[in-house]
């Protein structure tokens, strides 16, 4: 049990701007933060994700993995026009990817600016033994996960985009500083949809995740901010 209060982040996943901002506007009272990733900015454009998160906490899932030079040059082109507070690289880049950006993060962030925070993305939450296998990895995702969370932890990362069932572990390996932020989460009685490592809301909570991230089960709801708000009840369980 932990007395650190899990924050909830809507994924708006959709390549529609008008789908986008009713989800948005919907949602403004019943999440902390909105997530925009790949099918969103890539579908609507940087201007959209800059105009869609201008009243909103904004967290930028674009989950960059290329070599070093390449990652920090593309966060310095995006950092020019956009500051999420939370953003994301791949941990499987590697260390110096991962050093390279923080210091192109630092770089671009003005002293009267909040530096957004850089999470490394560790095994994606669809990823199960059997996937991880599939690319040549023997180990459990357990294993896997803590061991590319310290080295990320180690190169420069904020914190960690990682599954429900790695949080002890990793707050045993890394403390209580690094930032979780969880994905993979399924109120009871909703589909898995393409995830494997799920939990639910409040397990996530009572586990120490800092921020849950949810998509579909909000979404796909009849009354997206209704969910919104029960998921929000979950955590204060
Ligand atoms: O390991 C990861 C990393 C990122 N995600 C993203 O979170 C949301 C989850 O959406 P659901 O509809 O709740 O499944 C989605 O935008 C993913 O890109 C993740 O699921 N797992």
């Amino acid at each position: 049990m932990t007395s650190r209060s899990t924050k909830l982040i809507a994924a708006i996943d959709t390549a529609d701007i008008n789908q986008a901002r009713k989800w948005v506007s919907a949602l403004e009272d019943s999440v902390d933060a909105i997530k925009l990733g790949l099918e969103f900015t890539y579908g609507c454009g940087l201007e959209a994700v800059k105009d869609l998160s201008q009243n909103q906490r904004l967290f930028l899932d674009l989950k960059l993995h290329d070599i070093p030079n390449t990652v920090a040059s593309g966060l310095r082109s995006l950092l020019n026009n956009l500051s999420p507070e939370l953003l994301t690289v791949h941990a499987l880049g590697g260390p110096e990817m991962i050093e390279r950006s923080r210091e192109a993060i630092e770089q671009k962030t003005s002293t009267s600016q909040t530096r957004p925070k850089l999470l490394a993305v560790t095994i994606l939450t669809s990823m199960n033994q059997q996937t991880l296998n599939a690319v040549g990895i023997a180990d459990t995702p357990l294993d896997q996960v803590i061991r590319l969370g310290k080295m990320a932890i180690k190169a420069g990362a904020d914190g960690l985009v990682c599954s429900a069932h790695e949080i002890t572990a990793l707050r045993d390996a890394l403390g209580e500083n690094a930032l979780l932020v969880v994905p993979g989460i399924r109120p009871k009685g909703n589909q898995a949809d393409d995830q494997q490592r799920v939990m639910t809301p409040a397990q996530a909570a009572q586990a120490g995740a800092d921020w849950i991230v949810v998509g579909r089960p909000i979404t796909k709801a009849a009354d997206p901010a209704q969910a919104a708000r029960a998921i929000k009840a979950e955590l204060q369980l």
